[in-house]
């Protein structure tokens, strides 16, 4: 897995972020089993409630292109440190616990997680079977 790439790709889609109400800007990179890449920035609304954040944005790109298998997602916003936001972790969570979160500050720094880390005791959906 190429993780300076994946970095790379987060920290080019943060500039098309759309944050006119709170100005932080944040890019996601997600890396599929096959290779690709989907990218995602934070879209938000004059009415607060529908905007997204671009780790969502990344997963919906994705999966209504027909993927479904996720390696890894690269998040990097206007925080030294932008972590997945509660409902992001869930929408992750929802294609596996071993996907690999590469929490990055620039190119070069980034930290390392699974999901099951930053979402310990999830709920998914084997329990619904
Ligand atoms: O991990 C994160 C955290 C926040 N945001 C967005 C949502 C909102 O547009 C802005 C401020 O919360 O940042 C993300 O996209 N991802
Ligand atoms: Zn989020």
């Amino acid at each position: 897995m190429d993780k300076k790439n994946l970095v790379k790709k987060a920290l080019e889609a943060k500039k098309n972020a759309y944050a006119p109400y709170s100005g932080f800007h944040v890019g996601a990179a997600l890396l599929t089993d096959n290779g690709k890449i989907y990218t995602g920035c934070n879209i938000e609304s004059a009415s607060y409630t529908p905007t997204i954040c671009a780790e969502r944005t990344a997963i919906c790109k994705a999966v209504s292109e027909g993927e479904r298998k996720f390696i890894a997602i690269a998040i990097t916003g206007d925080s030294e440190w932008t972590y997945p936001c509660g409902v992001c972790r869930q929408t992750i969570r929802e294609f596996g616990e071993d996907i690999v979160v590469i929490v990055a500050k620039s190119e070069d720094e980034y930290k390392e997680y699974t999901l099951k880390e930053l979402l310990p005791h999830s709920f998914g959906p084997e329990n619904l079977k």
